[in-house]
């Protein structure tokens, strides 16, 4: 099955790569997929596909909007040039992310258990109001339960929601109205809800995998562990590909 990994920025692509021993070598993690060297394929200026095996790893650019017009894009090119209308079986965004303490330390992973996005709607009198109370479209997509147990399983990743911002959050009172108005979320990123948009119109489920870099909270540039989340971010695809690549989407 062929899968299409969504990073926000090329970092992240390289970290996703090089657990398949593409980018730029090796994580000495001992958990590198042998799947021979990455071929770059240019869909559009600054847009280009990192095909390494069944993995296409994709830098879409920071933010939903700019997530979900790049994933969009990789998946109606993948389709204009293949006999199948989804050639993709899977979707998944991934990068670093923040992490709601306790749950979600420095260093740790994610998996969401669903794609929320956190901050589309109203701001009412009585708080926060989803886009869905306002009568339109959705405010979560859910990942394939089976799926999410098993790269929980063979990651060590957390399971539970992970809240798509367009925002990074700065302060301990934004974090406590996120932690409110969504309650078990694990993490916070700025692509997750985007990239699951453009995958439910294409058909195509969507999973969400992040490594922690930082505390949602007040802002403390110097505290982000990049190095360390992108380090953990290789480790857990080694771990993962072979399940997500083995997944049949009706398994679900
Ligand atoms: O400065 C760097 O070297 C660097 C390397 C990789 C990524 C970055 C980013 O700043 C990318 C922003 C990216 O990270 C996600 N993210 C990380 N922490 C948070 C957070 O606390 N809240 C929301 N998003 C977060 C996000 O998905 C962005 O795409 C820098």
């Amino acid at each position: 099955m062929r899968v299409l990994v969504v990073t926000a920025v090329p970092v992240e692509r390289d970290a996703v790569t090089r657990a398949f021993g593409g980018g730029t070598g090796g994580s000495g993690s001992g958990t590198e997929v042998s799947g021979g060297d990455t071929e770059v394929l240019s869909l559009l200026p600054g847009a280009e596909l990192h095909r390494t095996g069944a993995f296409d790893v994709l830098a879409g650019g920071v933010g939903p909007a700019a997530a979900a017009a790049a994933t969009a894009f990789a998946l109606a090119a993948a389709a204009a040039e293949s006999a199948s209308p989804s050639p993709y079986g899977l979707v998944v965004s991934a990068g670093i992310g923040g992490g709601f303490a306790p749950a979600a330390p420095l260093g740790s992973l994610v998996v969401a258990s669903a794609v929320v996005a956190a901050d589309l709607g109203a701001e009412t009198p009585e708080g926060f109001a989803p886009v869905t109370a306002l009568g339109f479209g959705r405010d979560r997509f859910t990942p394939p339960p089976a799926l999410v147990r098993e790269v929980a399983s063979a990651t060590g990743a957390a399971a539970g929601p992970v809240l798509t911002v367009s925002t990074v959050t700065g302060t301990a009172e934004r974090a406590a109205a996120l932690r409110a108005a969504h309650p078990g979320a694990l993490a916070e990123a700025m692509e997750g809800f985007g990239v699951a948009e453009a995958a439910e119109r294409a058909g195509v489920p969507v999973l969400e995998l992040r490594a922690v870099s930082n505390a949602v909270g007040p802002r403390d540039r110097a505290a982000w562990r990049i190095g360390d989340a992108l380090a953990a971010l290789t480790e857990a695809f080694g771990k993962t590909a072979p399940v997500l690549e083995g997944w049949h989407r009706h398994d679900h």
